[in-house]
């Protein structure tokens, strides 16, 4: 009885069932609503949710060019072990999936530009086809554990078969010998952002004339995504492959709402032209630039300095480089404990999370141009805001008080503030 009480507290009523549910209906929905709000030419039919011959075509072939990738012999590499342990085996040779795709669209597309405007047009019944490949997904993996698992940590609370949907229930799951999540986030949802986006400039193109200010909107994304290929193995330790099961979030998150959402505002530009002058798409490239740069110079001192931790450890060389950081103690997943340092010096050293600073004002600079449309082209900056106050908040701070404990408060002692110095 008592465990009943429990078990369906408002809370846990809350958390488990009816959040959940809501917003699995209201992105899916959300999802197809924005193929109609970008381009008024559409109208709804309800067959467009299952899609087309053409939409079907195009779908599978680029699941499929994805899987061929993860099956060339790139070298595999163990990603960081997760908290529960385990070390999940991830397949290398992102860079090169991304020039050599990116490099075959623009060669497919000089000779048929008009298969853009097609892939435009279809996009109501794309975003369908990419909903059923999505939701089977999450249903395959809620149903059918892969197993490939063993001893891998599974969801504490099953309380509730919605939540389980939502959030996954399997940590590394395998699907035909390759990484479930590798293979619908950095390799299926940042490579549609980045074809869509281009696909729709070229559409844009095609159908109104060249645009500086949605070419400046397409270019710096492509300077943004580049950088997380070339840093793939930063991809390897964030929470989303370390911590997050593979669900709905996750997988339909990449395979749905990344090329609808993250791509919106190159797909709004076709029907909706900047008109934005020379000029300002000049500055708004530098400063967007700069701000890439900015962020990849943030996550590369990171990387730096835990490489050269990784390598005084190594060399059980105290005194071999010094780094400029605090020393923190943690409890390894294997029970162990270790020692380590948080970087206090560059930029982690004026801000806590600089990174999503940048990240942000470079979201700002791709958003510009659409400015005068009013709310449309800002969603995208609404959004990420949203995410990174609540990643840094309620996930990564939580994470890292509870691995790092006193440490970690005297670290933000020292660094008291999150995104820009003396405000926030
Ligand atoms: N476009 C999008 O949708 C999104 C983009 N991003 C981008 O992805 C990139 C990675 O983001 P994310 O992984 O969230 O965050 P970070 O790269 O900031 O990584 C956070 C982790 O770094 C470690 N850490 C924190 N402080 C320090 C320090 N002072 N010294 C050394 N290590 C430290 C901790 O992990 P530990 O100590 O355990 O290693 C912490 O959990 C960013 O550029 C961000 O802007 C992020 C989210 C969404
Ligand atoms: C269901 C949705 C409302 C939520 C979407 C969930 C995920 C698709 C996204 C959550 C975090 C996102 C990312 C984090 C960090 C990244 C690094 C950056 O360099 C490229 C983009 C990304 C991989 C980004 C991709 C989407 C998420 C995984």
């Amino acid at each position: 009885m008592a465990f009943c009480r429990a078990k369906y507290s408002i809370k846990n009523v809350l958390k488990y069932h009816v959040i959940p549910s809501i917003t699995l209906l209201f992105l899916t929905i959300s999802s197809q609503s924005l193929a109609f709000a970008g381009n008024p030419e559409l109208s709804f039919r309800v067959w467009n949710l299952f899609g087309n011959s053409f939409s079907w075509m195009f779908v599978l072939a680029l699941i499929s060019w994805a899987v061929l990738w993860l099956h060339l012999p790139f070298k595999n590499v163990k990603g960081p072990p997760s908290p529960s342990g385990i070390q999940p085996m991830y397949r290398t040779g992102g860079k090169v999936y991304f020039c050599v795709t990116v490099s075959l669209l623009l060669a497919v597309s000089a000779f048929n530009p008009q298969l853009c405007v097609e892939i435009y047009r279809n996009m109501s019944q794309i975003l369908g086809t990419l909903n059923i490949v999505a939701l089977s997904l999450c249903v395959y993996l809620v149903t059918w554990k892969t197993g490939n698992n063993a001893g891998a940590h599974k969801m504490q609370n099953q309380t509730s078969i919605v939540y389980e949907f939502f959030m996954g229930s399997e940590l590394h799951p395998r699907l035909l010998g390759m990484d479930v999540k590798q293979l619908t986030s950095p390799r299926l949802g940042n490579m549609m952002w980045q074809i869509f986006n281009i696909i729709f400039f070229i559409a844009g193109w095609k159908l109104r004339g060249f645009d500086a200010g949605h070419f400046v909107n397409v270019l710096l994304q492509t300077v943004y995504i580049y950088k997380a290929f070339y840093m793939e193995n930063y991809f390897f330790s964030m929470f989303e492959m370390m911590e997050d099961c593979a669900g709905y979030y996750l997988c339909w998150g990449s395979l749905v709402w990344m090329p609808c959402f993250y791509t919106f505002q190159s797909y709004f530009f076709v029907h909706h032209p900047t008109d934005m002058s020379t000029f300002w798409s000049t500055i708004i490239l530098a400063v967007g630039l700069l701000a890439i740069y900015l962020n990849y110079c943030v996550n590369a001192q990171k990387l730096q300095f835990r490489n050269e931790l990784n390598l005084n450890e190594k060399l059980n060389d105290e005194m071999s480089i010094k780094p400029v950081g605090i020393p923190v103690k943690y409890v390894a997943p294997n029970g162990e404990l270790k020692q380590t340092h948080l970087l206090i010096s560059g930029w982690w050293g004026v801000a806590r999370k600089m990174n999503y600073t940048f990240e942000l004002v470079a979201t700002i600079a791709w958003s510009l141009p659409g400015i005068a449309y009013g709310i449309w082209c800002g969603l995208y900056f609404a959004f990420l805001f949203m995410l990174l106050v609540y990643r840094v908040l309620y996930r990564d701070e939580v994470k890292c008080k509870r691995k790092y404990g006193r440490g970690w408060v005297k670290y933000c002692t020292k660094v008291p503030y999150r995104f820009i110095p003396y405000l926030f």
